[in-house]
C-alpha cells in the first residue's frame, strides 16, 4: 500500500485530491507542503500531492520555488478539483455574520473570498493557517465568534457548522494538484476522467536581451506544441532574473522536446524537465461529503 503525503492536517483540499485520485492508500499529513515534498525526497513516503495553481489567486509559489530551487522531483501526474469555499463556525455559535471577529484560512483561500470579506466581515481579523484544514482545526479549539473558510470534509473533520456556503468571489474554482514521485514507477490512479497530457518545462534565459523570450516560444510554436501555462519566477540572483515554467500539452516525446531542447541551448537557454504527466479531472462531486 502507497504511502501519501499530503498538506494537513485532516480536511485540506489536498487531502480532498488525495481521496478523489487514489483508493487503499495510507495518507499521512504534513504541517506544511516542504515537509511533504521532503518526505517524498527522503524516501519517508512513496508520494506527495501538494497544490500548484488556483484559477482564481494563481500560481503556488510556495512550492513551485520548493520545487525549483531546493528538491527536484518529477510531477507524475496532476489533478484538478473544483474547490467550493464556505465559511465555517463553531456549532455554539448562533450570531450573525457581523458578530464575527476574526476569519482564519490559507493565504489562497482568503484570496479566492477577498471579496466576500470585503463586503461581509468588513472588520473582521484575518488570520492565516498553513492550511484550511488547520484554520478548521482553530475554530474547534477555540470557537467564541471566530471563523474558518475551508471545505465540508473540514466541517465533518472538526464538528463545524457551514454557516454559508460557496463564499468564493468567482465560480469555476479550480485548483491543480501535482502528484510527486522519487523515483517514477507505474501508479495507480481511481477510475478519473483522464484529459490527456502535460510536459512541465523550466527554461533559463541566459540574460535579458530583445526578443530573447520571443525565441524561446517560437521554438515550440513552429512545432505546433501547445502551450497551456507560461510563468516567470525569480531566479533568486538579482533583480531582472527570471526563469519561465511553460507546460506543453503533450506528453514528452523523442522527436520534439530534443529538438526544442537543442535549439534552446544553441541560444544559450538552459532547459530542464520538471515532469510529464498525465492530467485528471475530479468531479464536483468530491466536495460533498456524503459521496466519498
Ligand atoms: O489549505 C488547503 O486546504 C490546501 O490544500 C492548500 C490550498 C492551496 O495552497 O491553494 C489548496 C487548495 C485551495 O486553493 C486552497 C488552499
Amino acid at each position: 500500500m502507497y504511502t501519501v503525503g499530503y498538506l494537513g492536517p485532516k480536511g485540506t483540499f489536498t487531502k480532498m485530491a488525495v481521496d478523489g485520485l487514489f483508493d487503499n492508500v495510507n495518507a499521512e499529513g504534513f504541517a506544511t507542503i516542504p515537509a511533504c515534498i521532503d518526505a517524498v525526497n527522503d524516501g519517508k513516503i512513496d508520494l506527495g500531492v501538494v497544490p500548484l495553481e488556483n484559477a482564481i489567486e494563481g500560481s503556488v509559489h510556495l512550492t513551485l520555488d520548493y520545487l525549483i530551487h531546493q528538491v527536484r522531483l518529477p510531477i507524475v501526474a496532476e489533478a484538478i478539483v473544483p474547490i467550493k469555499q464556505h465559511l465555517l463556525v463553531h456549532p455554539s455559535f448562533d450570531g450573525e455574520l457581523k458578530d464575527i471577529t476574526s476569519v482564519h484560512s490559507h493565504s489562497h483561500a482568503i484570496a479566492q473570498c477577498h471579496q466576500f470579506i470585503h463586503k461581509n466581515l468588513f472588520g473582521a481579523e484575518i488570520h492565516y493557517t498553513s492550511s484550511t484544514g488547520q484554520a478548521a482545526q482553530q475554530v474547534e479549539l477555540d470557537g467564541g465568534t471566530i471563523a474558518a473558510i475551508g471545505n465540508e470534509l473540514a466541517a465533518k473533520e472538526y464538528g463545524l457548522k457551514i454557516w454559508k456556503r460557496e463564499i468564493h468571489d468567482y465560480e469555476n474554482n479550480h485548483t491543480r494538484f501535482a502528484v510527486l514521485q522519487r523515483e517514477e514507477t507505474p501508479i495507480q490512479i481511481k477510475n478519473v476522467e483522464n484529459q490527456g497530457y502535460k510536459t512541465t518545462v523550466l527554461v533559463t534565459l541566459p540574460r535579458d536581451y530583445a526578443g530573447a523570450l520571443h525565441q524561446v516560444l517560437s521554438a515550440f510554436s513552429w512545432r505546433r506544441m501547445n502551450l497551456s501555462r507560461i510563468e516567470s519566477r525569480p531566479m533568486k540572483t538579482g533583480l531582472g532574473n527570471y526563469f519561465f515554467i511553460i507546460d506543453v500539452e503533450q506528453e514528452y516525446d523523442h522527436v520534439l522536446f530534443p529538438g526544442v531542447q537543442a535549439e534552446l541551448e544553441a541560444l544559450g537557454c538552459q532547459m530542464n524537465i520538471l515532469g510529464s504527466y498525465p492530467t485528471y479531472l475530479l468531479s464536483e462531486d468530491i466536495n460533498t461529503v456524503e459521496n466519498k
